[in-house]
């Protein structure tokens, strides 16, 4: 089984894509997500992040997402930390998840693949792009955020120029059919790579 990295900036539209993967039947792993679930239950990993970032890193329990977003998009040494602390357990829980799936090839999505030089880590990796004026507009729709919120996050992510030398694949995600068709061919290419 070939283990694919999707990766792109913020707002470039990479879980849009990898749901379309998810519709052709391929597993797609959105580690985002698994990172919020597993900071919300291990023990262990509550006390790390209390130990870092103080008891306000849980309200009600529940992980305090605005706060801890308020510390370490303008800190990148602690950005850092939180990043060695989340990393490796969602590296291993997609060692789990990976052995329970049975199709060709599986995706793994996640922001930050090449700013963490993990991109030895996968078979191939695809890049998501779209123009920066665009990823912020989107992401101004779809989130309660300000337009200095979203340019904090970038300012902790490379410009796709320098991502785009690195990936196997780019998919230019600015008009959605275009992005469909663009998917169907790279799927039919990774179906074959990982059969052969
Ligand atoms: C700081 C947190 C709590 C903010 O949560 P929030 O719900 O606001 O954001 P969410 O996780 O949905 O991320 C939204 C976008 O922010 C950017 N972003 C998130 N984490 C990072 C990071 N470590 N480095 C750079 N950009 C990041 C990405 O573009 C991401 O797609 C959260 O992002 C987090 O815990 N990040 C560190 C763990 C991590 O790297 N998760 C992502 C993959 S494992
Ligand atoms: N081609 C497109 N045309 C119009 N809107 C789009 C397009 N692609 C994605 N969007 C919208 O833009 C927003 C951001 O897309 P998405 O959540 O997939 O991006 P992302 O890269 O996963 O973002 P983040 O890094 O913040 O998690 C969403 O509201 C999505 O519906």
């Amino acid at each position: 089984m070939k283990i694919i990295g999707l990766t792109g900036g913020i707002g470039s539209g990479k879980t849009t894509v990898a749901n379309f993967f998810k519709e052709l039947g391929v597993p797609v792993y959105i580690a985002d997500v698994e990172a919020k679930k597993i900071m919300n239950t291990s023990a262990s990993i509550k006390k790390s992040l209390i130990s870092l970032f103080g008891k306000k890193s849980y309200l009600n329990n529940e992980l305090n997402r605005k706060f801890i977003a308020s510390k370490v998009f303008k800190d990148k040494n602690l950005l850092q930390k939180l990043n060695d602390i989340v990393h490796p357990e969602v590296e291993k829980h997609f060692k789990f998840w990976k052995a329970n799936q049975d199709q060709p090839y599986v995706i793994y999505e996640a922001a930050i693949i090449f700013e963490n030089n993990a991109q030895s880590k996968f078979d191939y990796t695809i890049l998501v792009t779209a123009p920066q004026d665009i990823k912020v507009k989107r992401v101004l729709n779809r989130d309660n955020a300000t337009e200095q919120e979203v340019k904090s996050r970038m300012e902790n992510q490379w410009d796709d120029s320098k991502k785009e030398k690195l990936a196997n694949f780019i998919i230019e995600n600015i008009d959605l059919e275009d992005t469909k068709s663009q998917i169907y061919q790279l799927h039919t290419k990774l179906l074959g790579l990982a059969t052969a």
